[in-house]
C-alpha cells in the first residue's frame, strides 16, 4: 500500500471484490475473498479500524436477501483468523470496532446511488460511505472498470492508496500491454456477452487470434446467419458482431468460433444434450458448451501461443457434463509454455473447480472484464481515482 499514513486507531474503509459464487447461502469458492485477506489483515495488523466494502451479484439498486453479503462476513473472519462485525446495513459506523477490528458493509448494490449513472447520486451516496472513514484504499480489482460510488467517487473524498491485490494485478497486467510475445492468443468466453462485446472493437488491434466460445459465441454464429435456438444471444448487437468479423478478416487476426456445441434441451444439469454442428443447432435446444471438435480446435490454436489471456468459460462448467470444454481450454493452458493469464471470478472459480493447478498459469487474475478493459488500453475508473 502506498501513500498511507500511520493508520493506528484510525478508520480505514477498504473497497474489496467479494463478488464470489453462491449456492444459495454456501460459498461455492472463496478465492476473491482469500485474495482480499492480505490488505485487511495488513491494516488490521497495523491497529487500523477496518471497514470493509463490497458488491454482491446484480441486485439492481434494492435490498435482497438472495444478494446478502452475510456469509462471506463469517468466511472472511475464518479466513483472516478475527472476528468480522457485520449488521446487514450498508452505511453503518460500527462505533464499538476496536483497533485491529473489521467490519463489513452489506452489498454496495442495495442502494440504487452505487451504480447510478447521476453524478450527482452517486456522489451523495459515496459522500455517505466516505463518513464512515478517515481512509479509503482501494482493493477491489475485480470492480475498477466500474465507475461506482464505493470505486471511484469515494476516494476523491478521503486520503486515499492503491491496495496491494490492485497494485499486483496491475503489475502482471501490465506486461501483457507492453509488446507481449507473439502469437498473442485472447480467448473469450462466459455470461457477461453485452460487457464483453465492448471490448472486442479494441483487442482486434492488438491480438493475433481471437477464440471465441461460452455464451459469447451464439451472437456470432446468429450473426453469420445460423440458427442458435434457444442459447444466450444478445439480438440488439447482431450488427455490431458482424462489424467484428469484418474488421477482423480486414486485419488479419483470426477470429474462431465454435464448429460443434452441446445443444442441451433446457438449462439443467442432467438435461438431455447431443453433439451438433455450430451451424444446426435446433430451434428447441440450447448450447451449453463447446463440442469435441471445436476443443480440438481451440488447443490447436494456443498450441503455438506465446501469450494467452482468457476471460469467461468454455460452457456452463457448474454442471459437470458441460463442464469439458472449460477443462479442454485450461489443459491447453497448462500445457503451453506461453505466459498465460486467466482473468474472472468464475474462470478462475472453473480452474480450482476442476481441480486444475493454480500454478499451471503464469497469473490467475480475480478480474474478468475489468483486465479485459485494462488489456483495451482503456483507463479504469477505479484506478484514474487513485492515481
Ligand atoms: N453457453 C453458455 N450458456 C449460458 N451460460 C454460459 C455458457 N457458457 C458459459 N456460461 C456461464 O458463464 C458464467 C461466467 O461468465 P462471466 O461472469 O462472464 O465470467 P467471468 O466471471 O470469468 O468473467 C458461468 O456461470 C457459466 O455458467
Ligand atoms: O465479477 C466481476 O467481474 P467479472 O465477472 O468480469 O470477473 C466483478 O465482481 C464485477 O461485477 P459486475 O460485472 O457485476 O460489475
Amino acid at each position: 500500500m502506498t501513500n498511507l499514513p500511520d493508520v493506528r486507531g484510525r478508520r480505514v474503509l477498504v473497497r474489496a471484490d467479494l463478488n464470489v459464487p453462491l449456492d444459495g447461502e454456501t460459498i461455492t469458492d472463496d478465492g476473491r475473498i482469500r485474495a482480499s485477506v492480505p490488505t485487511i489483515g495488513r491494516l488490521a495488523e497495523a491497529g487500523a479500524k477496518v471497514i470493509v466494502c463490497a458488491h454482491l451479484g446484480r441486485p439492481k439498486g434494492e435490498p435482497n436477501p438472495e444478494y446478502s453479503l452475510a456469509p462471506v462476513a463469517k468466511r472472511l473472519g475464518e479466513l483472516l483468523g478475527r472476528e468480522v462485525a457485520f449488521t446487514g446495513e450498508v452505511v453503518e459506523e460500527f462505533p464499538g470496532l476496536q483497533d485491529g477490528g473489521v467490519a463489513l458493509l452489506e452489498n454496495l448494490r442495495f442502494e440504487p446511488g452505487e451504480e447510478s449513472k447521476d453524478d450527482a447520486v452517486r456522489r451523495a451516496f459515496a459522500g455517505r460511505l466516505a463518513a464512515l472513514a478517515d481512509f479509503y484504499v482501494g482493493d477491489g480489482f475485480g470492480a475498477v472498470h466500474r465507475k461506482h460510488a464505493s470505486v471511484y467517487d469515494v476516494p476523491q473524498l478521503l486520503p486515499h492508496a492503491m491496495g496491494g491485490l490492485v497494485a499486483a494485478e496491475v503489475e502482471v497486467l501490465k506486461k501483457l500491454t507492453e509488446d507481449p510475445e507473439r502469437p498473442y492468443v485472447v480467448v473469450l468466453g462466459g455470461a457477461k456477452v453485452s460487457d464483453k462485446l465492448a471490448v472486442i472493437a479494441n483487442l482486434l488491434t492488438k491480438v493475433d487470434r481471437l477464440l471465441i466460445g461460452g455464451g459469447m459465441a451464439y451472437t456470432f454464429l446468429k450473426a453469420q446467419g445460423h440458427e442458435v435456438g434457444g442459447s444466450l444471444l444478445q439480438e440488439d448487437q447482431l450488427d455490431q458482431v458482424r462489424g467484428f468479423l469484418d474488421e477482423a478478416a480486414k486485419r488479419g487476426v483470426e477470429l474462431v468460433l465454435p464448429v460443434d456445441v452441446l445443444a442441451a434441451t433446457h438449462f439443467a444439469g442432467d438435461a438431455p444434450f447431443d453433439v451438433v454442428a455450430a451451424d444446426a443447432i435446433p430451434a428447441d435446444r440450447q448450447g451449453l458448451d463447446i463440442g469435441p471438435k471445436t476443443r480440438e480446435l481451440f488447443a490447436g490454436k494456443l498450441a503455438d501461443a506465446r501469450t494467452v489471456f482468457w476471460n469467461g468459460p468454455m460452457g456452463v462448467f457448474e454442471f459437470e457434463p458441460f463442464s469439458g470444454g472449460t477443462r479442454a481450454v485450461a489443459e491447453a493452458l497448462i500445457a503451453s509454455p506461453a505466459f498465460t493469464v486467466v482473468g474472472g471470478g468464475d474462470s478462475a472459480a472453473a480452474v480450482r473447480q476442476l481441480g486444475l493447478p493454480e500454478d499451471g498459469f503464469s497469473h490467475i487474475s480475480t478480474g474478468g472484464g475489468a483486465s479485459l478493459e485494462y488489456l483495451e488500453g482503456k483507463s479504469l475508473p477505479g484506478l484514474e481515482a487513485l492515481q
